[in-house]
């Protein structure tokens, strides 16, 4: 599927809310609930760049949007909330623009190795200074190589967005169709230019070897591969945040619903990484007290025909407050539904368990069938 795309010039600024000719898809990325790989909070860095004159490489990564202040200027010029590299020049008078080829670099390592599928290179508040075309190239490198072995002439890399024109103070969007899993990107501007944000939506892929070794760990862990499927409400905060790594820090890292005014529940339905025995669970609250769940329960599913069995029967919760649960037999799913009654929410969601023996054969071959 292609994304709508945008090219050429914003206008400049003229004062007021400095998103309202932002461009973005009406009705967004058809990619964009997949988990951020590129993730500060999943450990996703920028580990290098060939050039940060004007704005550090760090900002690609931030959370949130970028932020404009027209009058904030500092000794090498103007404040950008990005990643933005000096103006190229030729080689003298009689050429001074830059060569056909001429580009600036980043190097990120995503926060969790996995297959991309659909990367947004944001340009906000870059007007006149964004790059006139970026692409993106991918490769899956073992253990945690310096900047240099990146850089080395023995690495391939996988073109995942070709050389693309883009517009400025705008959400581009790119689908990607490589079913491989990926460690670190190696992002483009041609010629130069800023880039406020860089999001690489995918899926995680995790190494079966080391989640056997741990034994027992998260099975719905974002960085686990678990995953948020479905949920009844996402009007304050993601359901995702609920398996985000860490304790949250303030309310909106953690799921918050609407107040409900039927007599319904919320409710979140995760798949965990694979088949897998659970143990015990814990649910946390953490910065919820007028507003945290009253109840949760948790039903499991073993296989996506299976049938939904309650595991926890509605359980009294804490406002701010962590709550192990261990069960009362060990049980076998793939499919977890958390129930909150009747609304509010909570913060993080452990499931503490191991994998059977088919899950983690499963999990080899989708390894090995990603490229390793
Ligand atoms: N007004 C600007 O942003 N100018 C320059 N950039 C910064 N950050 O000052 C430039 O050359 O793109």
């Amino acid at each position: 599927m292609t994304c709508p795309s945008f090219t050429g010039d914003a206008e400049p600024y003229r004062g007021g809310d400095p998103y309202a000719d932002y461009r973005v898809p009406t009705g967004g990325f058809p990619f964009a609930d997949r988990v951020d790989l590129a993730d500060r909070r999943l450990g996703a860095g920028v580990v290098a760049a060939n050039d940060e004159f004007f704005a550090e490489r760090e900002n690609l990564l931030s959370p949130g949007p970028a932020v404009f202040d027209p009058g904030h200027f500092g000794h090498k010029g103007k404040i950008m909330d990005g990643w933005e590299t000096r103006r190229r020049r030729g080689t003298g008078a009689d050429r001074p623009h830059p060569g056909d080829t001429d580009h600036d670099w980043a190097l990120i390592r995503l926060g969790t190795p996995g297959v991309v599928r659909g990367i947004v290179v944001d340009t906000a508040h870059f007007r006149g200074n964004h790059p006139q075309s970026v692409s993106v190239e991918a490769t899956r490198l073992p253990g945690t190589p310096s900047p240099g072995e990146l850089l080395a002439d023995s690495v391939t890399w996988t073109t995942l967005v070709p050389r693309t024109p883009v517009g400025g103070h705008a959400a581009n969007g790119f689908t990607v169709t490589a079913e491989e899993r990926f460690t670190h990107l190696r992002l483009k501007q041609h010629p130069d230019g800023g880039i406020a944000r860089l999001r690489v939506h995918g899926d995680v892929v995790p190494d079966p070897d080391w989640l056997a070794a741990l034994g027992t760990f998260d099975l719905a862990a974002l960085e686990n591969g678990g995953q948020v499927e479905d949920a009844s409400d996402r009007f304050y905060s993601s359901p995702t945040n609920t398996i985000r790594p860490g304790r949250s820090r303030k309310m909106d890292d953690g799921w918050e619903t609407r107040r409900r005014r039927d007599r319904g529940h919320d409710w979140i339905r995760y798949r965990l990484v694979e088949r897998a025995r659970i143990r015990a669970v814990e649910i946390d609250t953490a910065y919820l007290k007028g507003n945290s769940a009253g109840w949760a329960s948790l039903r499991l599913r073993d296989g996506a025909d299976g049938d939904w069995t309650e595991i926890l029967p509605p359980a009294r919760l804490q406002p701010d407050t962590n709550h192990r649960f261990v069960l009362e037999r060990p049980v076998t799913g793939d499919g977890l539904r958390l129930g909150i009654h009747p609304d509010g929410g909570i913060s993080r969601l452990r499931v503490l368990g191991s994998l059977t023996d088919d899950g983690i054969t499963r999990l080899r071959a989708r390894l090995r069938a990603l490229g390793g």
